[in-house]
């Protein structure tokens, strides 16, 4: 019996595929008093060797897919599995205390965390900590005898099931295995949905129930485009389901024919269609997709897959190399926005009630002034090879724009002095908190241009969590408040002479595109893959009638009333 449900359609194309549970595993186990002391050191030994081969496995399928850079962290993990000391003590506790090996290696390694992590100011130690988190985890599983999913473990197609994923997990998967991805929890703009979207992996979101009706080895389809998922099914579905993922793919060689060509209106006025990366190896992505620019780079992916907090040069290197590849292109490079549900294994951020209302984003790097700095020499080195603009994110009030900006300035005349060669930098901010955006006429007078981060903006005006998808249902982006806010943004920025961009996920919806067009934006940027669809129907649109329309929705009552306007309008 199949049991189908549906979830949040998320990254568009269908994969059929076998099911891959990425579900943790329970490693629970009760502490037992044993006699055969040496038996049980030899089941240490045994799980540290099994352990190790684990990691040797999982670093080659790194190194392979992500580089020699990402794959450093388990190199940390197979020291941790050979240091004589830590093995020690796994040993001596069985001894002393005539346990079991399990609680050996709990109460040792628990010890060693807590060590660690009590070192808060020390990023290399508190790097240790989440080194030994892990393996302690792997250990237990060859104690245990339970398989401990990992995704670089994955040498087939699959269709990746878990309960959530996190923006790192997303970053390590390999396009060439994993052909879908269904969670039961996340919503359409939470950062492993947009990751999906970039990597052009078919998701659905937010099922609630995929890791309990779909079991490993079964066969599943994911439609990314409406949000429905197949369990088990028959040949006539199947068969349907291959069409469609055929027509699919034919559309998108449709779109395909507009990579070269300019994104112009019906009636001639031009746009700027850019594209949103996490690191230069998006690049690709972005320029088979025919991107005139890179609106939005999230360099808190550079911190997030490193195992270290990147330094000058390294983020010189990052920055250079995408300012490079666009060839003259605008690159809007946001620095670093961590926090919220993003996170760094080396560096914990203080335990927060309400994270996306804390400390993150330019908070921190007000805050942490180093960090900051070395992240705008990068930026100031890199501007020499290209075309790069940078931009601030979370911005709130002004005070926070002309701190970042002296702190820039400041930055800039050292390396002035120094004879650095460095490019002419636009300088601007996010509009992804509402304070900012019903100020905008203000911060429009002092900035250099706007990108409006519609993913946190509609977040923080619903009050909705945008990767909770039981309030799935207030996250409206065509809700005439979040309509307003955007107009006015869009408004103020012109009244002063200043370009606006949109890099939340709905600069490349389908319905907002219209409207947006009708207000004037400059800029959309999204997931790559979109851009071609995006210009395709921006092609078709008159921007006099999109004025209309775009007046109507902002007058109009509810999310669903614009969407009708809009399905009318466009037909
Ligand atoms: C583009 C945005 O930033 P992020 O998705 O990285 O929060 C946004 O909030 O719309
Ligand atoms: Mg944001």
């Amino acid at each position: 019996m199949s049991n189908n449900f549906k979830g949040i359609a998320a990254s568009n194309g269908i994969a059929i595929a076998k099911a891959y549970l990425l579900v943790d595993p329970d490693l629970s186990f009760s502490k037992t008093t044993i006699k055969d002391v040496t038996a049980e050191q030899a089941r240490v030994d045994d799980a540290l060797k099994a352990a190790s081969a684990d990691v040797e496995i999982i670093k080659s399928r790194a190194e392979k897919n992500l580089g020699a850079d990402e794959a450093q962290v388990f190199e940390a993990h197979l020291m941790v599995l050979s240091d004589p000391e830590m093995s020690g003590a796994f040993k001596q506790k069985i001894a002393d205390d005539q346990v079991n090996a399990e609680q050996a290696v709990k109460e040792v390694t628990d010890m060693y965390i807590g060590m660690f992590e009590a070192m808060t100011d020390n990023a290399y130690m508190q790097e240790r900590a989440a080194d030994i988190r892990d393996v302690t985890k792997r250990i237990l599983s060859h104690l245990l005898n339970v398989a401990l999913p990992n995704p670089a473990l994955i040498d087939e197609e699959v269709v990746l099931v878990s309960k959530d994923l996190t923006p790192s997990d997303t970053s390590q998967l390999d396009r060439q295995f994993v052909k879908g991805i269904l969670t039961d929890l996340g919503g359409r703009t939470a950062h492993a949905s947009i990751m999906a979207r970039t990597l052009e992996i078919p998701a659905v979101v937010g099922s609630e129930v995929a890791t309990q009706e779909v079991a490993a080895g079964v066969t599943v389809i994911v439609d990314g485009l409406t949000g429905d998922v197949i369990v088990d099914p028959d040949a006539d579905t199947l068969a349907v389901y291959q069409q469609k993922a055929a027509d699919y793919l034919a559309q998108r060689a449709e779109w395909a024919l507009l990579k070269d060509q300019q994104t112009v209106s019906a009636d001639g006025k031009n746009f700027v269609l850019g594209a949103n990366i996490g690191s230069p190896k998006d690049m690709d992505a972005v320029l088979e997709n025919g991107s005139e620019g890179v609106g939005l780079y999230r360099t808190e992916f550079l911190y997030m897959e490193s195992d270290h907090l990147p330094t000058e040069d390294e983020q010189f290197e990052a920055y250079k190399a995408v300012v490079e590849k666009m060839a003259g292109k605008p690159v809007t490079v946001r620095t670093m926005d961590i926090g919220g549900d993003k996170n760094l294994s080396y560096w914990k951020l203080p335990e927060e009630e309400n994270p996306f209302l804390g400390y993150r984003a330019i908070r921190i790097s007000l805050d942490q002034t180093d960090i900051f700095r070395t992240q705008l020499r990068a930026l100031l080195r890199a501007s020499a090879y290209g075309n790069l603009w940078i931009m601030f994110p979370m911005i709130a009030t002004l005070a926070e724009f002309r701190s970042a900006k002296k702190v820039y300035s400041e930055e800039r005349a050292k390396l002035e002095k120094a004879g650095v060669a460095m490019g002419d930098i636009k300088l601007g901010i996010m509009i992804e908190i509402p304070a900012a955006a019903v100020l905008a006429d203000k911060f429009a007078k002092e900035v250099d241009f706007f990108s409006i981060g519609t993913n946190d903006l509609i977040g923080y005006t619903m009050a909705a969590d945008r990767g909770n998808d039981k309030v799935a249902y207030l996250y409206q982006p065509y809700n005439p408040s979040i309509l307003r806010l955007i107009n006015n943004v869009i408004a103020a920025a012109h009244n002063e002479g200043k370009f606006v961009a949109m890099c939340g996920e709905m600069a490349g919806d389908s319905i907002a595109v219209p409207i947006l067009m009708g207000m004037g934006l400059d800029e959309f940027s999204m997931s790559a893959p979109s851009v071609l669809q995006t210009r395709s129907l921006m092609k078709k649109l008159n921007t006099a009638d999109m004025k209309l329309l775009a007046a109507k929705a902002l007058d109009a009552e509810t999310n669903d009333d614009v969407i009708a306007l809009v399905k009318a309008a466009i037909k």
